[in-house]
Parts: C-alpha cells; structure tokens; sequence
C-alpha cells in the first residue's frame, strides 16, 4: 500500500529480516505490488527487468542481494559470485558498484559467521545515508528555489524534469525531485512539467504518480515539447537526477537529457543536475568514458499501458538508456554539501 500524499521508502527489509521488499515499478501506476527479493538472483532480476530502478535503488537493491547470499552461503566463493552477478546487472550508474564495494569492505574481512548480519546492517546503513543525503538535496535545492520563485512571485515556479529521479528512483525523497517536495511542503507554489520519457515512460508512470501523491501540480509532456516550453518562457529550471557525473563535471542520464540541456542553454533556463555524492565517480575521467546501457529495441516498439502492452511497429529500434551531458551545459549541481559550480 502506498501512503497516499507522502514519499516513503521504496526499499526495505523483509519481516524476517532476512529478504528485501520493494515495489514492482513496472505495475505501477495502475497496481501498487510490493514483491520481496530472497536472494541474489531475484536481486540481480529486478535490477536488470527494472522492477527496480534508479541509481540509488539500483545500489541498495544489490547491497541487499549481496547480503541474501551471504545468508545462504558466507563463502568467499559465494561472495565473488555474488559481486560479479550483481555488478553485472547494468552497466551505467555508477551507484551499483559503490554499494556493492561498500559491502565488500564491511565483510570481506569478516569471519563467515559474522558476514550476513554484518551484511544486512550495510546495506541498512546505505539505504539510511541515501534518504540523508537525499534530504539535504532537498533543503540545498528549496533555497535555490525560494530564490527563483523570488523573481517571479506573482506565478508558480515553472520547473521541467526527466525520467524519474523521485523517492522511486532512491530509498526517499529523491533526487531531482526532493527540492521540488520541500518548496512545495514550504508553501512555495511549483508546476512541474513531466517529460513523459520514452521508451519506458518513467515520467509519465512514475514521476507523474509520485507527484499526484503528494499533491504537486504537473503536466505530463511528451519529450520533444521541451524546447518549446523554453523558447516560449514556460519554463524557470530543468532539474534532472543523474547516474554518474565524471570527474570532469559530464552528467549521465537518462536517454533525452542532452536534448533538454541543449534546449535549456540556448534559451538561458538554467540546468540544474541533482545528485548525492555515491553518484559521483572520480575514477572515470568524461562522459566518454561512461558504459552506455544498450537496452532491447522492443522496449521501443512496445508501450506498456494498462492492462498490457501493444507494438507500435513491425521494424526493429535502437534503445540506447542513456546520454551524456557535457559540463558545460551545466548550471550548477544540487549536493548535499550545497548547489556547487563544480562537484
Ligand atoms: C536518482 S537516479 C534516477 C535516474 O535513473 C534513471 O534511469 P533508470 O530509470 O533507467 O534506472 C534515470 O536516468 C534517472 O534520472
């Protein structure tokens, strides 16, 4: 059951505390189904079906899976296989595998008896840091907000998004979308402007669903009125979560990202990329350096909708998951240390 009106955890520990309990996302928002994940394998499942889905998520979720097996077997054998099954479950954000190296550093040392609970009390704490972190995006991007809203305080604050960097897409509040829930809970009237983000609608099923709860105005778009928006000034910021930001400052994201931050750029809509610190990586130098997710062609030739599916063409499609944003099609980016020019 989802608590009407309110963001809450997509991710938890089963009763027996021995399992993971998440929301199919792929019912959603049609059913609300909570499916528990009892081992690796389910974890490794829902990740790369995208039961599951969301850089944070994506990282819990295998840091839980991590923990199932150790449950069954606390074998170092088990626990690489684990690792190598989980870290391949998809290849883009970067989330995936810090969590799971974060598991890796807390029972790799371990004794095998000690491992599993061991184990599942990380993978507690990760999902505990990311709603932190989440929130302090939330209370940083609510004071930019209140700026914005402050320039135009006679109209609602126009802000477009894409995909879905909600609570959905993290253990709480989101990313992209947790300033936009605290301006809204501080009385500062915002309209978002849902891109319905094809192939997989994140936007349209998830995003849209996530603010109706929570009583946000939205209007779903299909993603190529974005720039229009802009060109005509309905549009005050673009805030988008990410997957990973390189060193260099590229920001990858969902599929239709760089169209939005082109279009933002050339019309002086600032672009602004939320994200926690696990979702920043170091060690890749650019965006060109970043494993580009190549999904199946029938997600493209397929739209899910209530009920079912229906196939839309008879030719095969590319689905490439994601793009890359150059730096310096950047605004700034929302952290939980503050809105900085530069992470
Ligand atoms: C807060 S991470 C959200 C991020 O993840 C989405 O990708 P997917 O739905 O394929 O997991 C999308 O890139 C969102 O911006």
């Amino acid at each position: 059951m989802i608590l009407e009106g309110h963001h809450q955890r997509s991710i938890t520990r089963t009763q027996d505390g021995r399992g993971a309990r998440i929301l199919d996302q792929r019912e959603l928002p049609w059913k609300v189904k909570w499916v528990e994940l009892r081992s690796a394998h389910d974890a490794e499942v829902a990740i790369r079906e995208m039961w599951t889905r969301g850089a944070p998520m994506i990282g819990a979720t295998a840091a839980y899976g991590l923990a199932m097996a150790l449950a069954m077997d606390a074998s170092d054998e088990t626990l690489d296989a684990a690792y190598t099954l989980l870290l391949a479950s998809r290849p883009t954000a970067v989330n995936l595998r810090w969590a799971l190296d974060r598991m890796m550093e807390t029972v790799r040392p371990l004794p095998a008896s000690e491992r599993a609970e061991a184990a599942f009390a990380r993978a507690d704490a990760i999902c505990d840091e990311d709603v932190a972190l989440n929130k302090a995006i939330g209370e940083h991007g609510l004071a930019l907000l209140r700026d914005l809203h402050a320039k135009h305080p006679d109209r609602p604050l126009n802000i477009l998004t894409h995909c879905n960097a909600g609570w959905l897409a993290t253990v709480d509040y989101g990313t992209a979308t947790a300033p936009i829930y605290l301006a809204h809970d501080a009385g500062i009237p915002v309209h978002v402007w849902v891109d319905e983000t094809r192939p997989r609608n994140q936007g349209a099923l998830l995003t849209a669903f996530e603010l109706s709860g929570h009583g946000v105005p939205h209007t779903v778009i299909v993603d190529n009125a974005g720039g229009h928006l802009m060109m005509n000034g309905q549009v005050d910021a673009v805030i988008v979560g990410t997957d990973r930001v390189t060193a260099n400052g590229d920001v990858c994201n969902k599929i239709g990202t760089y169209l939005k931050a082109l279009a933002a750029f050339d019309n002086d809509v600032p672009f602004y990329v939320a994200l926690p610190s696990p979702t920043f990586d170091p060690d890749t130098p650019t965006g060109r350096d970043i494993p580009i997710e190549e999904r199946h062609g029938d997600e493209v030739i397929h739209v899910a909708g209530e009920g079912g599916t229906i196939r839309v063409t008879g030719s095969s499609a590319a689905n490439p998951a994601f793009d890359v944003t150059p730096a310096r099609l950047v605004t700034a980016y929302i952290t939980e240390r503050g809105v900085l020019d530069r992470v």
